[in-house]
């Protein structure tokens, strides 16, 4: 069986966090990280309010990551191995993804924008925290390329809002986690969530 779960939510909102820690607990689970299909900083639009205009879906190759989601989905097992994660035993043994579960993970801030991307889900989670807390968390961050002063007003929180809204019209399966929760509490409802759900679509 093949279960792909969505973690998408606010920059700084625990992202990573979590899904790093299900990468963990998950058997057979591999990821796709949004922020990986970031274009070239070059080709990244500048603004009328002169910054980069990096928290838009133009800014991502998505057409190169749903190639790499395609790519797990035909194929689970050939892809846990060329990206190094370790299959159970089981798994190994079959070599055939119909015997036991393989679990793909897809995490990012854009993740439930994209129509193309919006079936692939078998379970939606949205993680969001409150401005003062995001900006907070966001200035103790560097990115490849680092936040220029006054990015995080002009741009990713006016971004993350416009977004937030057009999603909400876009997918209704979401599930929504309050990053403020303690990274333990978030972590033990979400694993929980997806043992029900892997339960019933046994
Ligand atoms: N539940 C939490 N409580 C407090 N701090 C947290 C929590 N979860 C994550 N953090 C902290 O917030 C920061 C951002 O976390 P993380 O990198 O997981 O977010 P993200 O959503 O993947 O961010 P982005 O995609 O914008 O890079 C990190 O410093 C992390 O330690
Ligand atoms: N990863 C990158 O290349 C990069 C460069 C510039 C800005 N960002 C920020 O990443 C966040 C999503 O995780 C967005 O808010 C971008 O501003 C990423």
């Amino acid at each position: 069986m093949k279960f792909v779960i969505g973690i998408g939510g606010v920059t700084n909102g625990g992202k990573t966090t979590l899904t790093n820690r299900l990468l963990k607990t998950l058997p057979n689970c591999c990821v796709v990280h949004q922020d990986d299909f970031f274009k070239k900083p070059d080709q990244i639009q500048v603004g009328e309010d002169g910054f980069r205009q990096w928290d838009v879906i133009t800014a991502l190759d998505m057409e190169a990551m749903i190639n790499t989601v395609k790519g797990w989905q035909e194929n689970p097992i050939k892809f846990a191995r060329s990206h190094g994660v370790s299959l159970s035993p089981e798994a190994e043994e079959s070599d055939s993804e119909q015997k036991g579960i393989h679990i793909l993970i897809i995490e990012g801030f854009l993740i439930y924008n994209y129509k193309p991307l919006i079936d692939v889900y078998d379970k939606c989670f949205y993680i969001s925290i409150p401005y003062e807390e995001c900006k907070r968390r966001r200035g103790t961050r560097t990115y490849t390329v680092p936040d220029p002063p006054g990015l995080f007003d002009s741009h990713v929180w006016p971004m993350y809002l416009k977004h937030r809204k057009d999603m909400d019209n876009n997918c209704n399966r979401i599930e929504y986690l309050d990053g403020m929760a303690t990274k333990e509490d978030i972590y033990n409802a979400v694993y929980k969530t997806i043992q029900n759900s892997l339960l019933n679509n046994l």
